[in-house]
Formats: C-alpha cells, sequence, structure tokens
C-alpha cells in the first residue's frame, strides 16, 4: 500500500497572483492499493468526489499516460484536512497527491520538476501547485519555452500564521470571474514594486513593509465582494498588527504576525466573533508532499 501526504497551499500572498503560494502546516493523505474486484473505488470523500472525475484519480492517471503505463486498478483512501473551496489548494493537493501516488506506483521515475509541469497543466497555474511539491514559499511562473520555474523564497521564522476559515465555499472558477480583464500601466507598476517589497518583507521579518507590501489591485479589490465580513476581519487585524490576504481565492483568509500575543489576541477575537469559522494558527511546510510504500506492520495500523 502506498502512502502520499501532502500539505495545503495558500495562494498569492496578495501581491503575488497566479505565481506565489506557500506550504502549510494542515495535510491531507492519500492510500493506494490494488483492487481485485473493479478499475475504481475511492473511499473518505464526499459522494460527490467518488467516481472517475476525481481529481485524485485524474492526477494518478495522467502520471501513467505520462509513463506510458496502463492505468492499475485501484483502491484510493481520502483522509483530507483540507476543506474543499476554501482557497486553501484543496484541488492542488488532490492532483499531488495522485501523481505522486502513481509515481511511487511505478518506483518514482518521474523527477518533481516533471510532476511539477504535468500538475501545473491540470491546473492551470503554478501557485498551488509548487508549494505542494517542494514546500516553503514558491514563485512560479510557465517560461516562454512553456517550461514551469520556481524559486523557493526564505520565509523569516518569526512570523506566524493564521488561517481564517469561514463557514462557506468560493469555487476558484466563480472567483475568477469577478476579476477584470485589464489593468492600467499604473496598476502594473504598482503591483511589480508591492510583489518585490512582499517577497523581502517575508525574508527579513519586516512586518510593517509587509503591511506596504499587501496592497493588491489584482485581486482582493473584486473578491472582496464574495467573502462576507472581510473589512469586520480586517478591522480585528489591524488591532492585532496582523497583516490579512485572502488566501487563494478564498473563501480562508490569511493573517500574518511577528508576535505570538498579537495571535493569539487575534485567533480569541476572531472566535468570538465568529464562532461559527475555524480558526487555525499554522506554520510554514518546508517540505512538499512526501510518498512511501508501507509496511505490513504500518498497515495493520489503518
Ligand atoms: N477531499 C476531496 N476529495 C475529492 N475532491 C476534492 C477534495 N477536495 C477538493 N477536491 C476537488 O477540488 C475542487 C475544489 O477546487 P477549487 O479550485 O474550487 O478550490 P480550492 O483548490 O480549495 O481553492 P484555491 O485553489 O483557491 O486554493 C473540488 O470541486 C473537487 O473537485
Ligand atoms: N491564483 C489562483 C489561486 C486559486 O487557485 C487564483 O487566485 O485564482
Amino acid at each position: 500500500m502506498i502512502k502520499v501526504t501532502v500539505p495545503a497551499t495558500s495562494a498569492n500572498l496578495a501581491v503575488g497572483f497566479d505565481c506565489v503560494g506557500i506550504a502549510v502546516t494542515m495535510h491531507s493523505s492519500f492510500l493506494f492499493s490494488e483492487n481485485e474486484t473493479e478499475h475504481l473505488s475511492i473511499s473518505g470523500c464526499p459522494a460527490e468526489f467518488q467516481n472517475e472525475d476525481n481529481l485524485v484519480y485524474q492526477g494518478f492517471k495522467a502520471a501513467c499516460d505520462f509513463l506510458g503505463e496502463p492505468v492499475p486498478n485501484v483502491h484510493i483512501e481520502i483522509n483530507s484536512k483540507v476543506p474543499v473551496s476554501r482557497g486553501l489548494g484543496s484541488s492542488a493537493v488532490c492532483i499531488v497527491g495522485g501523481l505522486a501516488g502513481a509515481n511511487q506506483w511505478f518506483d518514482n521515475p518521474l523527477t518533481d520538476q516533471q510532476l511539477l509541469e504535468i500538475a501545473t497543466e491540470m491546473e492551470g497555474h503554478p501557485d498551488n501547485v509548487a508549494p505542494a511539491i517542494y514546500g516553503g514559499l514558491c514563485m512560479a511562473f510557465i517560461d516562454s519555452h512553456s517550461q514551469v520555474q520556481v524559486v523557493k523564497y526564505p520565509v523569516n521564522r518569526h512570523y506566524q500564521f493564521t488561517a481564517i476559515i469561514p463557514d462557506f465555499k468560493i469555487s476558484t472558477a466563480d472567483a475568477r470571474r469577478v476579476l477584470p480583464k485589464q489593468m492600467s500601466y499604473a496598476d502594473v507598476t504598482h503591483q511589480v514594486s508591492h510583489s518585490l517589497l512582499m517577497t523581502r518583507a517575508i525574508e527579513t521579518g519586516n512586518i510593517d513593509q509587509l503591511h506596504t507590501a499587501m496592497n493588491d489591485r489584482m485581486h482582493e479589490p473584486y473578491r472582496q465582494q464574495l467573502i462576507h465580513h472581510f473589512p469586520e476581519v480586517k478591522s480585528l487585524c489591524n488591532h492585532s498588527d496582523a497583516v490579512l490576504y485572502v488566501s487563494g481565492s478564498g473563501s480562508t483568509m490569511m493573517a500574518i504576525t511577528n508576535d505570538s500575543d498579537n495571535q493569539e489576541q487575534l485567533i480569541s477575537s476572531i472566535q468570538s466573533k465568529f464562532p461559527q469559522w475555524s480558526v487555525h494558527a499554522v506554520s510554514v511546510d518546508n517540505n512538499g508532499f512526501k510518498s512511501e510504500v508501507l509496511s505490513d506492520r504500518e498497515i495493520l495500523h489503518y
């Protein structure tokens, strides 16, 4: 039996739309085993995803196709801690999980770069799949030769991340539909300068610079209409000196602090104002996905 563990990812970091994402310590795991009765069965996820269209299976199949191998009859057990359509990269987690499961099945012939290329094609943009594969804060883009380039940036160890997860979904497709088709030169200049400052402030731990940097003009102004209570959350963050951004395409909002008292104060203020939401303190996952073949003894523990 094969086990793959994949971290959730938080994309965009405000001014890094479609090219920056960070892996965090919230994980989903996937078990792959031979299926002796049918070509596919899936357990552990909502019934609506227990079919051929399941993204874990689609990833599994894509890797088999890439390798020119017949798709094995498989049972997939999903244990997902990453909420669906909440801006924490659940689709990227599934795609990377399926690709890595098939790769392990055939003794890992694919490199991480090849997994990245296939995953990016499936997801449409690399900002979630890159950190799910490599861990840490990744800047990733498709270059003029159609290759996916990735650069990892350091994250200052004094920062704390808090995922504020509302009780409603926003699908990425819906959140992309509200975006304008064009930007002015002035807005592009704003975006480039602020994203450079963002990566620098993330590295140095200068939270004042991070406040200045995370002022997005590409997507957050348009997506805030989909995230009820964004202004109230922002105001609570201001009281705790926390920087706030829309994680991926929402609905999760990610807060960054550099003082643990501020983080605790923020968590308790969000919990009392929005008791139906979940709030998680998370750290950076620097490793990315992990795949392994479980021993008989380990299988017994499942
Ligand atoms: N546990 C799961 N089991 C099966 N499919 C899942 C699971 N979690 C997510 N998915 C798939 O991922 C889709 C959600 O992807 P979507 O891009 O809308 O949101 P997201 O990836 O969570 O958010 P974002 O890309 O903004 O971080 C679901 O419709 C489903 O196809
Ligand atoms: N960069 C993507 C992340 C969500 O998949 C977006 O904001 O639409």
